[in-house]
């Protein structure tokens, strides 16, 4: 056990439509953040766990860390305006002796401990590299309403987290993206713009963003099926 953990988890679910932070919305009687990290608690590879939150979400994500297992220390990080200022502030609180960081939504709440047991396996050897699964569907490029191309679908993975980085590429990555202004939607897009390889590790089909409120029927179908 040497794996450490960032959750960002200090958005705030617009997408979602609740009057709250999602992840604080209940998922078969649990808050979705809590079903995260009770995945990360149970993988054999993490150690340390550093959760991103506003402020005004402290007291009930302290009942959350209050209701699991205290194995792991868990440590609460003031998140950011943005998913990529909230990393970068989880980025600068990791422990002296953190070498390598995994990064994990807390959004996708049906990752298993397996998988972060296989991404800490692949942090000892590649830079970068994110969780993906290949894409089923054929994607078009539109512009406005009309179709300007059809990639090929070999090419194309659905990103999702855990991703995983040597640190002091990924922090020096947040620190150009601050410094030009860069704003993307994933940590592996900044070593991508500053020209780094990025590795694919295979995720997992059930490894859901609960984004809308079809996602969180769809995750609560997908748990009641492990049960
Ligand atoms: N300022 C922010 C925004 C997002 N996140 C986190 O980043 C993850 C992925 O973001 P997303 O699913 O977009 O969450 P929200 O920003 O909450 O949702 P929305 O975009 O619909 O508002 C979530 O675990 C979310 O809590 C964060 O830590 N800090
Ligand atoms: C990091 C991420 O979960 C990868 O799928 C995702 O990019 C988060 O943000 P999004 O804006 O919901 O795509």
């Amino acid at each position: 056990m040497t794996c450490h953990l960032l959750i960002p988890a200090a958005g705030s679910g617009k997408r979602m439509g609740a009057d709250c932070n999602k992840l604080l919305l209940p998922l078969l009687g649990k808050p979705i953040l809590q079903w995260t990290l009770e995945a990360a608690i149970a993988s054999e590879a993490i150690a340390w766990i550093g959760v991103m939150g506003q402020p005004h979400d402290y007291p009930e994500f302290q009942k959350i860390f209050n209701e699991i297992s205290q194995l792991k220390p868990i440590r609460l990080i003031q998140g950011g305006a943005t998913r990529q200022a909230s990393v970068f502030n989880g980025l600068k609180a990791l422990p002296i002796d953190c070498d390598h960081v995994l990064i994990h939504d807390g959004a996708r709440c049906l990752v298993t401990p397996e998988l972060f047991d296989r991404c800490d396996v692949a942090l000892q050897k590649m830079q970068g590299f994110i969780a993906a699964v290949p894409v089923k569907d054929t994607i078009k490029v539109v512009d406005g309403l009309t179709i300007v191309d059809t990639p090929n679908r070999d090419h194309l993975w659905a990103a999702q987290t855990p991703q995983g980085f040597q640190l002091d590429v990924i922090k020096n990555a947040h620190l150009t993206a601050l410094e030009l202004g860069w704003e993307v939607t994933d940590d592996a897009a900044l070593l991508e713009k500053v020209g780094l390889a990025v590795q694919i590790v295979m995720g997992e089909e059930t490894n859901l963003k609960v984004t809308t409120p079809q996602d969180l029927a769809i995750a609560e179908f997908i748990l009641n099926q492990r049960n």
